[in-house]
């Protein structure tokens, strides 16, 4: 009888008010550190990390208490059943946490240097190297550097990360991936085979093999997972070649504060909220030139104060970065939206809707349409062939990732789960970037690695202990969304441009306003209509293309269909 409605009433609130103060002070502190490295900051932050992880279990313990199934309030059910589970989700033990940041910080703070002269840091050097460089022998330099600068430091810490987690695996959640993975298969497939020939007319049969795999070096990003800077090698069309919007920004003098503007313009323009006044004050929207180590990788930051929000990103003039800067003032605009809910629903319906909220804009930002109306590009109209040469630029993206992002959270689970040991986690890993684990994964390392180092450890989000299953489900429905709000448009998906879209308002604001106050499909449904994830919006935006790689996969003869797939090459 004591642990009645009234009563839940009166903890909600009181863990609503402490919570809100503990994110708060935890949040300053931990960005007080990424943006100033230096052991003060640290050991600050590692305090209010500790206060914080103390919190939760407190009250994740106190909420255990209440027998919910008698509860009528749906909303008061909800929050305390979210609190129940909440202390799962955070190890409390000070040295895990001490352990994160060590990760993180090697992470952010690793370099290669040259024989004689600078040492490089990933951002913006390295990666420069990687997306523009011409040299093959360049590129191994990079690629091995940043592989064993991180990933030698990290070989034994990650063990007694994983050790300390107590993170139970999640394998059972991979069925519907699993299905989603399925039905992107033919796309991922022709593309792939195109890829595989036309790489190697350019590189030759020493470095594009008949299995058909691409070295990880060669798609000109550190992890192989975008691979839009080599669009100049396979474009489809040669003769004509998209706009360098890069170069057209330099041109014009664009600033990184520019670009943020234009970011949040598009949001204003679907009848969304602006930031307020001090995003433009506290955020970090360039890597700092007075010295301080920062940690360079984009993120978006909620204060849980109902006003503070921020972005962290060491900008270039790039239109890479610009797009970049979309996907993170989605993640600003959720925010605003659903900051005045409890603290427990201040999130996404699920993680996947916060990172497809942004990701669905930068679709419209990459349009034609978009792009030429904003001055980015001269050109008037794209003919057919200019069509499939576009969607080849977004699917070197988007396809591309498929199989890096469904990879990631595979490996880290197997760790977590023991299915992979940690003797065997750097092959491993390998194993499912390219030996043939997992269907469709061609990237094998240019040169050999052994267990000396782990190279997962080479991407931010395992070095941050960051989930990533959350950006192979906002690929699909980014496009679900997209198609959404095209509703009301004439032609085809890839060309539709949201901006000034009011039906985007009424679809978008009531939604984003839920938070996870509601399960996701009810939200989905909102939006799209449907309760499940679908691939056709996806499949339906790059037909075109799918069209052209399977005629053109036919007419050079190639032979598709896994495993005895390869690129067959008249030697
Ligand atoms: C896709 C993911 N984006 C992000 O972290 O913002 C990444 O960069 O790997
Ligand atoms: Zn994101």
């Amino acid at each position: 009888k004591f642990y009645n409605e009234t009563m839940a009433k009166m903890f909600l609130q009181f863990y609503e008010h402490t919570a809100q103060v503990v994110w708060n002070q935890f949040m300053e502190a931990t960005w007080n550190y990424v943006t100033n490295i230096t052991k003060k900051n640290r050991e600050e932050m590692l305090h209010k990390d500790s206060e914080r992880s103390q919190h939760m279990p407190y009250f994740g313990t106190w909420a255990r208490l209440f027998k919910i199934s008698r509860f009528q309030d749906p909303d008061m059910k909800r929050m305390l059943s979210k609190l129940q589970n909440i202390d799962k989700a955070v190890t409390p033990a000070a040295q895990y946490n001490m352990l994160l940041a060590y990760m993180e910080t090697t992470y952010s703070m690793a370099q290669v240097c040259l024989n004689e002269g600078p040492c490089l840091p990933l951002e913006p050097d390295l990666e420069e190297v990687m997306a523009t460089s011409r040299d093959e022998k360049e590129l191994l330099w990079a690629w091995q550097g940043w592989q064993d600068a991180v990933g030698h430091q990290l070989c034994i810490t990650f063990k007694c990360y994983v050790q300390l987690s107590n993170r139970t695996a999640k394998l059972n959640g991979y069925k519907d991936m699993g299905q989603l993975y399925q039905e992107l298969q033919p796309l991922y497939l022709n593309l792939h085979t195109y890829m595989c020939r036309a790489l190697h007319r350019h590189y030759g049969s020493e470095l594009i093999n008949l299995r058909g795999s691409i070295p990880a070096h060669l798609l000109r990003n550190m992890w192989a997972q975008f691979w839009v800077n080599i669009l100049d090698l396979v474009l489809p069309f040669p003769k004509k070649p998209l706009e360098d919007i890069t170069k057209i920004m330099k041109s014009q003098h664009w600033k990184p504060s520019k670009m943020f503007e234009r970011a949040e313009k598009f949001f204003t323009s679907l009848g969304l909220l602006s930031t307020p006044p001090n995003f433009w004050k506290t955020s970090m929207m360039e890597k700092p030139t007075d010295g301080r180590e920062v940690e360079c990788h984009a993120s978006a930051w909620d204060f849980y104060d109902g006003k503070d929000v921020r972005v962290k990103k060491c900008t270039e003039v790039t239109i890479e970065d610009l797009l970049s800067i979309f996907h993170q003032m989605g993640h600003i605009q959720y925010f605003l939206q659903y900051k005045n809910l409890s603290v427990i629903f201040c999130a996404g319906a699920n993680p996947a809707f916060e990172e497809a909220v942004g990701s669905m804009v930068t679709l419209s930002a990459s349009s034609h349409k978009y792009l030429l109306n904003r001055g980015l590009l001269s050109h008037q109209h794209q003919d057919s062939e200019e069509e499939v040469n576009f969607l080849m630029g977004i699917a070197l993206e988007k396809i591309a990732f498929i199989p890096f992002a469904y990879l990631m959270d595979l490996f880290r689970w197997k760790v977590f789960d023991g299915t992979i040991q940690k003797d065997v986690y750097n092959q491993e890993w390998w194993n499912l970037r390219w030996g043939g684990q997992l269907p469709l994964s061609w990237c094998p390392p240019p040169v050999p690695r052994t267990e000396d180092y782990f190279d997962p450890g080479a991407k931010f989000h395992i070095s941050a202990s960051v989930p990533y299953i959350r950006y192979f489900i906002s690929l699909v429905l980014q496009f679900q969304f997209h198609d959404a709000l095209a509703s009301g448009h004439v032609g085809p998906l890839h060309r539709c441009d949201s901006y000034n879209s009011k039906i985007a308002e009424k679809l978008l604001e009531d939604v984003l306003k839920l938070g996870s106050s509601k399960p996701w499909p009810e939200v989905l449904q909102k939006i799209t209509g449907q309760t499940k994830v679908s691939a056709k919006a996806l499949m339906t935006y790059f037909k075109p293309l799918l069209d052209w790689l399977v005629t053109e996969n036919v007419r050079q003869g190639e032979i598709l269909g896994w495993p005895d797939f390869s690129c067959t090459f008249e030697e």
